[in-house]
């Protein structure tokens, strides 16, 4: 497979597709907007499906599986949030040849589907809390130009919905649920995310509130929503007569729920903000091969019983690998050069990447390429069992560093609007005194499509729709006070400012 013939920089569309296809993550199908994901991508979803599912039976959450079919009524009985939603439900309108009598719907999102049997299972206080999750995939039939991973009309997810007692029992779990989807981001992909609400605007209309963890593209300079977690209040439950008597006051009790969800878009975040122009950059934790091991000096000059004595120290070292849990594949493969293989490796992001010849035989150490950093170490075989367990944590880590600086020097504080539109086309999203009004928010959004006179739209932008700028989160973490008076920084809106809110062009 030859490498990548367009650079990161120069065109990104182009560059993702090669990267994603090159290393087998993707198969592009005969259904617009859907994918096959092939097993080096799938092999990551695990990963994060074995981690957070392990997180979230902590926490007393079971697994099941609703049916993927709802019906047409089931679909209409929350009304209010699903018209913001309709055009993007997918129906099934004939069984074979026969038209259905009344069409159902391909689940977007499973609450309708969920809680009517909630409202059948919860009788008792003694019922909750209820905290059911279900690893699935769902339909949504975008329209928006769509893009593997980040934007498809399937994608796969977990989707929890949960039911409490007390509000207190609800918000507290809302906020533990977000805290693992950061540590998925941060922890395991290595990617860099900012906690935060959403505002009136951006919230699931059928929530109280909604909490959210939002990545950054820095090739875009784009904002990018990673996974929320919703606190519904009794909305549902009122619509669907979930209640139980209260415990203390015998009278009915509307349950508090929440419901949280994580997408396969988290493997295209990743994908965009390690992969370089020599290919994908995979994780240590959530690679399935960390290290690749390379033979090299093998000529035609070399006799059958050098290269065999050779190949058989290989395996000696992969096995001194494989005792220290590091997932390891020797590379015997006939007819390719080891610079060949080298490209290969790089290609489909393996973190570590060892050779082994005469030489280093001769000197009892192997040598060393990280696929984040150019240059080559060598390590005694005698310290491998340490030594590359240590660099692989080295890599993670050194991969969430390089990444959190970018994001965090391109989240500009803005106080002055002449500021907002020349910082956002200069790839940054920006953190601004507001005052969380939606139609101020929706006017953010007009008076940032326009570029302002002069300014050189970046590349990608010109080919792009020039979108405008809307509300990513009001962070949790406000990165300063707002000085009694500040005005909300829209220059046609009078309001004061009551939090910094974080604003970018997304996907
Ligand atoms: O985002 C989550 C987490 C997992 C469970 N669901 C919540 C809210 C989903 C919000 N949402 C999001 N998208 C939707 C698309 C539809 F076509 C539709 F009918 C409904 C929805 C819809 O309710
Ligand atoms: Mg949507």
């Amino acid at each position: 497979m030859i490498g990548i013939d367009v650079r990161k920089e120069d065109d990104l569309a182009e560059w993702y597709q090669q990267v994603i296809t090159k290393a087998e993550m993707i198969e592009f199908s005969n259904v617009s907007g859907c994918y096959i994901l092939l097993p080096p991508s799938y092999s990551i979803w695990e990963y994060i499906q074995a981690w957070f599912d392990a997180e979230i039976k902590k926490l007393g959450v079971k697994n099941c599986y609703f049916p993927i079919f709802i019906s047409e009524d089931d679909l209409q009985k929350e009304k209010d949030h699903l018209e913001g939603f309709a055009a993007e439900v997918a129906w099934v309108t004939h069984g074979g040849k026969s038209k259905l009598e009344k069409p159902v719907a391909i689940r977007p999102t499973s609450e309708t589907a969920m809680y009517g049997y909630y409202s059948k299972k919860i009788r008792s206080h003694r019922d909750l809390p209820l905290k059911l999750n279900q690893w699935n995939n769902v339909v949504r039939w975008e329209f928006k130009h769509p893009m593997p991973f980040l934007r498809s009309r399937e994608f796969l997810w977990q989707e929890g919905h949960t039911a409490h007692l007390t509000q207190e029992s609800a918000s507290e779990e809302v906020l533990k649920i977000l805290d693992l989807y950061a540590e998925i981001y941060e922890y395991l992909l290595a990617v860099p995310v900012v906690k935060g609400t959403k505002t009136e605007n951006e919230k699931f209309p059928g929530a109280d509130y909604t909490t959210t963890v939002e990545g950054f593209v820095s090739a875009t300079g784009r904002g990018i929503q990673g996974g929320t977690s919703h606190c519904l209040g009794q909305h549902f439950s009122k619509m669907f007569g979930i209640t139980v008597q209260d415990p203390t006051t015998s009278e009915p009790l509307n349950v508090w729920q929440n419901s949280w969800g994580f997408t396969t878009r988290s493997i295209g975040v990743m994908i965009l903000t390690h992969s370089d122009n020599k290919g994908l950059v995979v994780p240590p934790r959530v690679a399935e091969t960390q290290v690749a091991i390379v033979p090299v000096g093998v000529t035609a000059k070399t006799t059958t019983e050098d290269r065999d004595k050779l190949y058989k120290e290989i395996e000696a070292i992969a096995e001194i690998l494989k005792d220290a849990n590091v997932r390891v594949e020797v590379d015997f493969r006939e007819g390719y050069s080891p610079g060949w293989k080298f490209n290969d490796w790089e290609l489909k992001g393996v973190p570590l990447r060892l050779e082994f010849g005469p030489k280093d035989s001769a000197n009892h150490v192997v040598t060393a390429s990280r696929r984040d950093q150019d240059g080559k170490s060598t390590i005694a075989i005698t310290e491998l069992n340490t030594a590359i367990p240590e660099l692989l944590e080295t890599i993670q880590a050194d991969l969430f560093k390089k990444a959190d600086e970018s994001f965090r020097t391109h989240r500009v504080q803005i106080t002055d609007w002449k500021d907002f539109v020349p910082t956002l086309n200069a790839k940054n999203l920006c953190l601004i005194p507001h005052c969380l009004g939606g139609p101020c928010e929706d006017e953010i959004k007009e008076m940032s499509k326009r570029q302002q006179d002069g300014d050189v739209m970046a590349a990608e932008d010109a080919k792009a729709p020039s979108m405008g700028a809307k509300s990513l989160c009001i962070p949790f973490e406000q990165p300063g006070e707002i000085a009694e008076g500040t005005k909300c920084t829209n220059p046609n809106c009078k309001a004061a400012a009551q939090k910094w809110v974080m604003f970018g062009r997304s996907y």
